[in-house]
């Protein structure tokens, strides 16, 4: 029997490429579409690859034509907030223009069903944690701006045009799938938990601590790190609610737990059994002091619990993946 088929956007990147493998494992066929521009060959390995830009239109439509997905699963996108600040246009033609060119060719191709990358930074600080779904939206920056903007261009598609989404705010998305074979090389890279890795191994020089005077326990910034397979799951369970008819929603992806930049030089130092060489630096701009999700939400809609609930264990899985990666 031919197997239902999901067009995932961005397959050849981190969170693309494990939910891929999780969408394969229960009898999805996944279709990427990449760009390459960040993505990895060696990523697309459950399904095909399509080598295309979300906002070539007749590329989209095309493929749409031959696929005949049954749902969208969008994670194509930039993502680092630094950049959004130095070129937000960019941020908008890809993040918000190319959106727009997806959902028209899912328009084109019949195709009602998207579940997509949002992100905690739609929330900008926060006013109280742990953040619930119903926290006002207020992005502190042109990245996390584009996402909310995704969020409302799909909520006035959705009574318009007959579609329905899933909007999916990722917290901190960390580790590797514990099988090993893929994991997170982002170029560059910007994310605590490679970067620690790094230093440890040597590869890096010594990791940077953004700020000591946090209001937090040991002063430096606490964030709700949610491991990527955990991740994948949810896309999985994202897909099967629509299917099934479920109504449009925004959730939160987080273990509810946080953990700060100094506790994660200590997990990644008992992962490795190798200090992570440190040296303290000023703040980065606009880093909230704690984002911690919650996520019962999740739970009570898709019936989604993070498995990996335990930094030692997330981290772990990321030690691993270094130190077999192929393109480091
Ligand atoms: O060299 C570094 C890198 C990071 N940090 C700190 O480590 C924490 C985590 O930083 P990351 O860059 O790994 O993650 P962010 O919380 O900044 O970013 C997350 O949220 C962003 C939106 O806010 C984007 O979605 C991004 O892709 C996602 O990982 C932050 O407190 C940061 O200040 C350091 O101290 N040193």
């Amino acid at each position: 029997m031919e197997r239902t088929r999901i067009l995932v956007t961005g397959g050849a990147g981190y969170i693309g490429s494990h939910t891929c493998k999780a969408l394969s494992a229960v009898g999805f066929e996944p279709v990427t579409v990449d760009s390459m521009v960040r993505g990895h060959e060696w990523a697309v390995q459950w399904g095909p690859l399509v080598k295309a830009d979300i906002r070539d239109v007749d590329a989209m439509t095309a493929t749409f034509e031959k696929y005949r997905p049954a749902a969208v699963i969008h994670f194509a996108a930039f993502i680092e907030v630094g950049e959004s600040v130095a070129d937000p246009a960019t941020f908008y033609d890809n993040n918000v223009w190319g959106t727009l060119c997806l959902l028209r060719a899912m328009q084109r191709g019949n195709c009602p069903n998207i579940v997509f990358s949002s992100s905690a930074a739609v929330y900008g600080t926060p006013e109280q944690t742990p953040i619930r779904e119903d926290h006002p939206l207020n992005p502190i920056n042109p990245y996390g701006r584009t996402k909310l903007m995704m969020e409302q261009i799909m909520a006035d598609f959705d009574p318009a045009y007959g579609t329905h989404h899933v909007a999916l705010r990722y917290f901190n998305a960390a580790g590797a799938d514990p099988d090993g074979g893929i994991g997170e090389a982002h170029n560059p890279e910007t994310h605590l938990v490679p970067l620690a890795i790094g230093s440890a191994l040597k590869t890096r020089g010594h990791l940077k601590v953004f700020g000591q005077d946090y209001d937090t326990p040991d002063g430096t910034c606490v964030r709700d790190y949610v491991h990527v397979s955990d991740l994948a799951q949810a896309h999985v369970a994202s897909v099967r609610y629509l299917l099934d008819g479920g109504k449009s929603t925004a959730l939160n992806l987080g273990t509810g737990t946080g953990n700060s930049v100094l506790e994660i030089i200590e997990a990644v130092h008992r992962a490795g059994g190798v200090a992570v060489p440190y040296e303290n630096a000023v703040r980065r701009a606009g880093d909230p002091a704690r984002l911690v999700a919650t996520s019962t939400k999740a739970q009570s809609v898709l019936g989604w619990e993070p498995k990996y609930t335990d930094i030692d264990t997330i981290v772990q899985t990321a030690w691993r993946w270094h130190l077999s990666r192929k393109d480091a």
